[in-house]
């Protein structure tokens, strides 16, 4: 029997794909298995029997993912299952940065009870018109999941499109359309657009990346939409940059009281994952990555520890050891084995920078003292047993 804790609501679709051998935890305290979305976690303490959390959604900048990989707790995420909800609120920020739309219905609602408000439609309608996308120049920086799906679709509404990522994976290049071009620096693409939409992860290394001096190299009038994560633009300079009319708009879909309510931002309450189809992916695809992992002992999309896959459980014993990456964990593994006469059916190691993962089919049962064993040995830090 497996407890299962949800932090934030997760889609029925995905919860009712977990068996009669899962059961609602009560108490995070009391959970194997946690499913998030935006919550949250860095400051929560996680208990020794938490084994796996999984975020329904992409960002993993909520988990604190070290500390969890030092704990054993491996996180998973659904890359690309939100992808298109997200592509089309983008695109729908463009639209609503390029045409007065929102002015546009205020002024409708302002005059409901007008009369003559067709007529007068027609006089006031040239305070809110605006421009079209065909032709415009559009750069992506960050090109995974959501990026590709922009780029192609702003090539579609016939926009000039410039990519921007120096660590593109092979999957999402091949995805690209042949027609977006390749900006080889950021600045470049910076200084010759005329819409800008960021889609890489919030990190260290990205966080603030839209400061007072990318936005400096920036076209007098441009746009700036982030669907990505608030801290990737230096708000406070972006607020200046509206002011003064160096950018146009700025279209996010994460409010804060820095941008919220200024003149020229068009906030928007977190929504671009906000759609049945894209809840119900994310959940679908966390209950299934979590449930392979309690289960069978593989993982798959985890942001913390290596990929790594035995198929499922047979009659074998299934030994699982998340451990640092270090030389001689398998030599040391084997020994303890070894010593009680077990035979070894199958084995897989992985690793993933600092971290590592085996797995061990045993013909025989383990005992528990062997699992102590195990756990003792320098740098584990977390043995499983499925029997
Ligand atoms: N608004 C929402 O509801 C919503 C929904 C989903 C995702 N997101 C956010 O969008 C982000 C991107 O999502 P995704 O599914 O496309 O992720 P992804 O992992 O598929 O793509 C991220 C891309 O960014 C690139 N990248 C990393 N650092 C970069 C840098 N310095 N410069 C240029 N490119 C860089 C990576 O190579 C990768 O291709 C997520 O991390 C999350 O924060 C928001
Ligand atoms: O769960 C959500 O609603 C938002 C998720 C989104 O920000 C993500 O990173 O996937």
């Amino acid at each position: 029997m497996y407890k299962y804790y949800c932090l934030n609501p997760i889609s029925d679709v995905g919860l009712e794909k977990l068996t009669e051998e899962y059961v609602p935890a009560g108490t995070m305290e009391k959970a194997d298995a946690v499913l998030v979305r935006s919550a949250n976690l860095h400051d929560t303490e996680f208990s020794k029997n938490l084994k796996v959390i999984a975020r329904a959604g992409a960002g993993v900048n909520n988990i604190p993912l070290e500390r969890c990989a030092e704990e054993g707790i491996v996180v998973f995420n659904t890359p690309g299952a939100n992808a298109n909800g997200v592509k089309e609120l983008v695109i729908a920020g463009m639209f609503l940065a390029s045409r007065d739309i929102i002015g546009g219905i205020n002024w409708v609602q302002e005059n409901e009870e007008d009369g003559n408000i067709a007529k007068d439609a027609e006089k006031a309608k040239k305070a809110f018109a605006g421009c079209e996308l065909e032709g415009k120049k559009l750069g992506v920086i960050g090109l995974g999941a959501i990026g590709v799906l922009v780029a192609n679709a702003a090539t579609n509404l016939g926009m000039d499109v410039y990519g921007y990522d120096p660590y593109v994976s092979v999957d999402s290049a091949w995805r690209l359309s042949r027609s977006i071009h390749h900006a080889k620096t950021v600045d470049e693409l910076y200084q010759g657009c005329d819409y800008i939409t960021i889609h890489v992860p919030a990190m260290e290394q990205t966080k603030g990346m839209i400061d007072k001096d990318a936005i400096g190299l920036m076209k007098k009038g441009v746009v700036v939409l982030n669907f990505a994560r608030d801290v990737l633009v230096d708000e406070e300079a972006m607020v200046d940059a509206l002011l003064s009319g160096h950018v146009k708009h700025y279209v996010s879909d994460f409010p804060t009281p820095v941008t919220a309510g200024v003149k020229g931002a068009i906030v928007i309450p977190h929504l671009g994952a906000s759609t049945e189809e894209s809840e119900d992916n994310c959940a679908r695809m966390a209950v299934k990555q979590l449930r392979d992992y309690l289960e069978n002992g593989n993982i798959k999309n985890s942001v913390n520890y290596p990929n790594c896959d035995m198929g499922v459980k047979g009659d074998n014993t299934r030994i699982l050891l998340l451990h640092r990456n270090v030389p001689n964990m398998i030599g040391q593994f084997t020994k303890i084995l070894a010593k009680d006469n077990m035979n070894i059916a199958d084995l897989t190691n992985k690793s993933k920078g600092k971290y590592a993962y085996t797995m061990i089919d045993l013909d025989s049962p383990v005992s528990d003292s062997v699992a102590d064993e195990l756990s003792q040995v320098k740098e584990v830090l977390r043995v499983r047993v499925i029997r």
